[in-house]
């Protein structure tokens, strides 16, 4: 196993997986999408005080990581439904950084696990159905469009291909040297983002119950795109391993 240290990210493990023809790629050093490579350093510096102070007073890594996502579900559920995309959006956000934390945890802890890695990836695919799926909610009853309540779906679903293109290529041993267009926390900025700002029309502010729906557009358009570009990369280092075998 090599550990690899990523700037201002995570210390992954990663398994040198054989190419064919006796080449090693290694994975986890993949290239990231803006945010994972901009946004990260500077979040890692704010909340590792944070993490240290609930290493500090027992907390797992591991209840954060469920804490997080009960939370971010509960949210996503109970107001998204009902158009209270406000309170929504300030319920998620404080729990959502918690994907953000408990990754640090475990690093600061010595405590980084395979076991940690599949929890956190799996609950995030449990969160972001639920944000999703509350929006597809609202659109199916009282927001009353069937064409919105049809992006939203394409966005939990291609969110949940994107991720999925990842796990199983790097299953097969393949490095998926690419993060793509956007990534989960392009994803969750975007649609977070106007959901909030959207949701202050429910307090009189005019023209910004729009931002919705233009987000969910642009959240399903790149999550395709997302796609496409995982799966050209897995064909061709495919191809790539079959040459040079
Ligand atoms: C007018 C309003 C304007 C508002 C502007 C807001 C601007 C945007 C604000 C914030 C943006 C925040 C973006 C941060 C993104 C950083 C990029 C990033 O890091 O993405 C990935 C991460 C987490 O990834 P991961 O879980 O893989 O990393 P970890 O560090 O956890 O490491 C995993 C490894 O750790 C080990 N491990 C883990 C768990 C465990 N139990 N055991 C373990 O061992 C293991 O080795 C693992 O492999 O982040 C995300 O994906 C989350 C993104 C967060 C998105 C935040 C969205 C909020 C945005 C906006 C809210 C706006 C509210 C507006 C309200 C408007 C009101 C007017
Ligand atoms: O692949 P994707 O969904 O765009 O991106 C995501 C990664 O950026 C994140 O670090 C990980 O914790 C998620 O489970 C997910 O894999
Ligand atoms: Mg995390
Ligand atoms: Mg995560």
């Amino acid at each position: 196993m090599d550990t690899i240290v990523q700037p201002g990210g995570p210390i992954r493990s990663a398994a040198r997986r054989p190419l064919g023809g006796g080449g090693f790629r290694e994975i986890g050093a993949v290239r990231k999408a803006m945010l994972n490579k901009y946004a990260r350093a500077f979040f890692t510096r704010v909340l590792t005080p944070f993490a240290a102070l609930l290493l500090r007073w027992g907390v797992s890594p591991d209840a954060v990581t469920l804490i997080g996502t009960a939370g971010s579900v509960a949210g996503a559920l109970v107001f998204f439904p009902r158009g209270e995309f406000f309170w929504g959006t300030i319920t998620i956000t404080l729990f959502i950084f918690s994907d953000l934390v408990d990754g640090n945890m475990a690093r600061q802890a010595g405590t980084s696990s395979r076991w940690g890695a599949f929890l956190d990836s799996t609950l995030d695919r449990v969160a972001d159905a639920a944000i999703f799926g509350g929006l597809a909610l609202w659109y199916a009853g009282q927001g009353d469009n069937e064409l919105l309540c049809a992006v939203a779906i394409c966005c939990l679903a291609s969110g949940q291909v994107v991720s999925y293109t990842k796990a199983r290529g790097e299953s097969l041993g393949f490095p998926v040297d690419v993060s793509g267009l956007v990534e989960r926390a392009e994803r969750l900025v975007l649609t977070l983002v106007a959901a909030g700002v959207a949701g202050l029309h429910g307090f009189g502010v005019p023209y910004v119950e729009w931002l919705l729906p233009v987000a969910l557009w642009l959240v399903a358009v790149g999550s395709l795109v997302t796609v496409g570009q995982r799966m050209l990369t897995v064909r061709r280092e495919s191809r790539e391993a079959e040459a040079a075998a």
